[in-house]
């Protein structure tokens, strides 16, 4: 078992004292976009560990923690749970597990979670893998989703969609800034979905194909959110309407 993470990220490895350097993938998408379902696959075939920060946030509501009703509350207003609590609960998972391949899944949510976990641990992740995937789809597979999550009804959905594009975009533009994006359509079935992320796990360091390829492309402010004019689709995702600001 592990000892300590670090700013430095490495991980003492307790029985053999060998310290080693985590590899970590961020996998990211809206809610419902299928970034749980597809981690599954990637474990099967790849040997990660999965990490989601969503279910260790239930996991912690659930053990009865000083924390719980501060969770469950955030939980089912949509909105982003304090850093500090979602890093402890990431470092322990990770300190717990002996791999050295972790999937972080829904994490960071934020610039807040991004800046935090990359201090408290200096772990700066591979590549991110984006799940992108429609507003209509996802609200779709959430309605039909049927785990008894307490955010999973309308009104939650619209908040968590809301958040996703004000906070969660951004970060994603961040990584794709750095060239770390690799984006996957998960508009598609299951495996035809899964077929896309083994590419991406296969030849890692191919870099996603960025959003400014059109000519009839108008860059917003916030660069990365480019649009074709007159059409209101983002084309980094599959949002239509607003994303960034033109
Ligand atoms: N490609 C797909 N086609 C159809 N349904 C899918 C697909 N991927 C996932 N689903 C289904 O959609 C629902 C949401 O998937 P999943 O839980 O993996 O999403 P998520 O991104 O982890 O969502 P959240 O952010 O809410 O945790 C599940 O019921 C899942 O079975
Ligand atoms: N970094 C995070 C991740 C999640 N949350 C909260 O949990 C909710 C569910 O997350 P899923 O990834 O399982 O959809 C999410 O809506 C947030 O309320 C968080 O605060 N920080
Ligand atoms: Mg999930």
């Amino acid at each position: 078992m592990g000892t300590a993470i670090d700013a430095s990220n490495k991980v003492q490895n307790g029985s053999s004292l060998v310290e080693k350097k985590l590899k970590v993938v961020f996998v990211l998408g809206g809610p419902g976009s299928g970034k749980g379902t597809q981690c599954a696959n990637i474990v099967e075939h790849f040997g990660y560990t999965h990490l989601s920060a969503g279910d260790l946030l239930r996991a912690e509501i659930k053990s009865g923690s000083e924390n719980g009703t501060m969770i469950q509350n955030m939980i089912k207003e949509g909105k982003i749970v304090p850093s500090e609590v979602t890093i402890k609960l990431l470092q322990r998972a990770m300190q717990e597990n002996n791999n050295d391949k972790f999937l972080i899944d829904g994490f960071p949510r934020n610039e807040e979670n991004r800046a935090a976990f990359e201090s408290v641990t200096g772990i700066e992740p591979e590549f991110v893998l984006f799940v992108d995937c429609s507003a209509e789809e996802m609200e779709r597979r959430l309605l039909s989703r049927n785990q008894g999550r307490e955010d999973d009804n309308i009104d939650t959905i619209r908040k968590r969609f809301k958040v996703y594009m004000e906070s969660s975009l951004p970060v994603i533009e961040y990584y794709n800034s750095k060239g770390k994006v690799r984006k996957i359509d998960a508009g598609k079935p299951i495996g035809e979905v899964f077929e896309a992320v083994k590419a991406v796990f296969t030849s890692p360091n191919d870099k996603v194909e960025q959003c400014n390829a059109s000519q009839k492309v108008k860059r917003s402010k916030l660069g990365l959110f480019a649009r074709k004019e007159n059409s209101g689709k983002c084309l980094l995702c599959c949002f239509w309407m607003k994303c960034g600001s033109s």
